[in-house]
């Protein structure tokens, strides 16, 4: 699309007050377009934005900022790492319908979803894999759960006259990711990060959120009346796999933390995390406790889950921007206050 073609054109970024979503402000506003930015909380000032705070579950909060509305970005979404099954449902299943709704009756007539790559993902490994793949038949956590349900919703709604795509990102990781890189060097603090889980050998996708965005931009882009990428999901990726505890290992050594040496079998960490999910779930009446080692994180460092994103680069022309490795720099160089000063 030419620059002269973006003036005017106000895209709305639903949970544009988060990690994914204010980097995909930020590129569409550096792109020329106008942003409205609807979120629970303000969380950054710019002048450019015209913010609108409300619950996307609440269609009389959604409608103000959708008028006039070009393209909807949907990132919003309760913490990956929470539990909270009714919030998952009610934010990714209730809040998505209402934001479908919402479009139609201001008009809106592009809607980009951003799901998720473990849609497909159950605890096993996936190796190369392609948008083809079934949908998890028993999802290991709500978030998971509700990921696919939130997709289908969308691309279902994909039609003549309303254009959807879901685009499935995997491990985003950046300058304020507040899951990846916190949580890993929280772990590495408490010291809980001296094994790897497993044999350290299982390869996964993660990707520089600036490679994300662009990946979400180009479907906004892209999605025309009869369009090959309507109604359609995409995996973006930096298309570079890499063994997890090598990126972790690269993450931790560059805020100046020791990297784990040695391994613990996975077996023996699944089951753990299994018992500690039992015991949280008991414990629920009387505490709220999240641990980190879930079954579902544990599988994440145990096994194989990677990627195809062949259809993005054929439909979408999509091409990485940021290497790994020049993402990881980036990341550590934005955390100076995650650095290690005990050493
Ligand atoms: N972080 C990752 O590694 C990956 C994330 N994703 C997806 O990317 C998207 C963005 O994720 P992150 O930026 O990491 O999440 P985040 O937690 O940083 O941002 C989510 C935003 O949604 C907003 N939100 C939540 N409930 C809302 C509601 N009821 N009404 C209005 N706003 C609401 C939050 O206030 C927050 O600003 C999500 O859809 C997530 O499923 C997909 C793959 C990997
Ligand atoms: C074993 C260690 C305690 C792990 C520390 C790092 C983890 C916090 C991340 C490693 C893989 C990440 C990941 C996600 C969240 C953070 C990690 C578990 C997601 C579940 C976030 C949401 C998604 O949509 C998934 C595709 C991500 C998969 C990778």
């Amino acid at each position: 699309m030419e620059a002269t073609d973006r003036q005017g054109k106000i895209c709305l970024v639903v949970g544009g007050g988060g990690f994914l979503g204010r980097h995909i402000v930020e590129k569409l506003l550096d792109r020329g377009y106008e942003v409205h930015v609807f979120d629970l909380r303000e969380t950054f000032k710019d002048d450019r934005v015209t913010y609108f705070l409300g619950d996307l579950c609440k269609k009389e909060d959604l409608l103000p900022a959708m008028k006039d509305v070009f393209v909807v970005f949907h990132c919003a979404t309760p913490s990956p790492l929470s539990n909270n099954k009714e919030l998952f449902h009610k934010v990714n299943c209730h809040g998505t319908k209402t934001i479908i709704e919402a479009c139609k009756e201001a008009g809106v007539k592009r809607l980009v979803l951003t799901s998720s790559a473990s849609v497909v993902y159950e605890g096993k490994d996936v190796e190369n894999g392609t948008e083809d793949l079934p949908y998890a038949c028993k999802p290991m956590d709500y978030y998971t759960e509700t990921k696919i349900l939130q997709e289908k919703i969308v691309l279902e709604a994909n039609s003549d006259d309303f254009f959807t795509v879901a685009i499935r990102p995997h491990g985003i990781f950046g300058p304020r990711d507040p899951h990846m890189v916190p949580t890993t060097v929280r772990t590495a603090k408490a010291g809980k990060m001296k094994f790897k889980i497993g044999d350290g050998k299982n390869i996964v996708d993660f990707t520089f959120v600036e490679n994300v965005v662009h990946g979400h931009i180009l479907a906004a882009e892209h999605l025309e009346p009869g369009s090959k990428i309507c109604g359609k999901a995409y995996h973006i990726t930096n298309d570079e796999p890499i063994f997890f505890w090598d990126f972790l290992s690269k993450i931790l050594t560059g805020l100046g933390y020791n990297a784990p040496k040695k391994n613990l079998p996975f077996w023996l960490v699944y089951i753990i995390a299994v018992i500690l999910q039992v015991i949280c779930f008991l414990l629920k009446p009387i505490k709220q406790i999240h641990p980190t080692f879930t079954p579902m994180t544990v599988s994440l460092a145990g096994t194989h889950h990677y990627y195809s994103c062949q259809r993005a680069i054929a439909d979408m022309g999509y091409k990485p921007l940021v290497n790994l490795d020049d993402a990881i720099q980036k990341t550590v160089d934005s955390f100076p206050e995650l650095r290690n000063t005990s050493k």
